[in-house]
């Protein structure tokens, strides 16, 4: 892994190396020692996927205590911007991350509890890749509206899911971090 940058306190792009050759290219994705140095240890509970067209916003989405969870995101196909909004109570409430998620540069970003996630598409067939380290919990899965925080998504048209519409806006969210 290369050198991260640190987006929010305790939320890092971490760029990947890529390894090119005649066949193609090698990533690698995890790696526990890595994270280590970085100060991150973070257990794999589940993993999952979503492929999005251009234009479709997801987010922003966060699980709550006692089923919160760290969350590490990569794009190996497509290309995103990844949005991040911190939902800790302190100084740093409200505060929000943009940063490029391109599968032909790619990087992970890891995501700690109490700090909501999102992404626009930036190309059809986007793939995100999800890890996060706890079980998904529908009772105490949370979000805040995208379009709430004062974030330029700059998206004229976004596709977004019905649950995405519904989310509180930020100065509705009643935070338990
Ligand atoms: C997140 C999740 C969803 N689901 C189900 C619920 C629903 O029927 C279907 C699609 O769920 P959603 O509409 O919430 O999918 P999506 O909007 O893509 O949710 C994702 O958004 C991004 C921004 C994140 O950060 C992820 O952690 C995750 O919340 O999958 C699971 O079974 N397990 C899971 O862990």
């Amino acid at each position: 892994m290369l050198q991260a940058t640190e987006l929010l306190p305790g939320a890092f792009h971490v760029p990947l190396a890529r390894l090119a050759d005649a066949r193609g290219a090698f990533v690698k994705t995890h790696a526990v020692g890595a994270l280590a140095r970085l100060g991150l240890h973070f257990e794999l509970r589940e993993e999952f996927y979503s492929l999005s067209r251009r234009d479709v916003i997801r987010g922003m989405h966060l699980q709550l205590p006692p089923h919160d969870h760290d969350k590490i995101v990569y794009c190996p196909q497509g290309r995103a911007l990844d949005v991040l909004l911190d939902l800790r109570r302190g100084k740093g409430y409200g505060r929000s991350r943009g940063v490029l998620l391109d599968a032909r540069e790619p990087a992970l970003v890891f995501i700690p509890r109490g700090v909501a996630h999102g992404f626009k598409a930036l190309e059809d067939d986007t793939l995100m890749v999800y890890k996060v380290s706890s079980e998904h919990a529908p009772t105490h899965d949370a979000g805040v509206r995208w379009d709430s925080f004062g974030f330029d998504w700059d998206c004229a048209a976004p596709l977004t899911s019905e649950r995405d519409r519904r989310h509180p806006a930020l100065a509705e969210f009643d935070s338990p971090f």
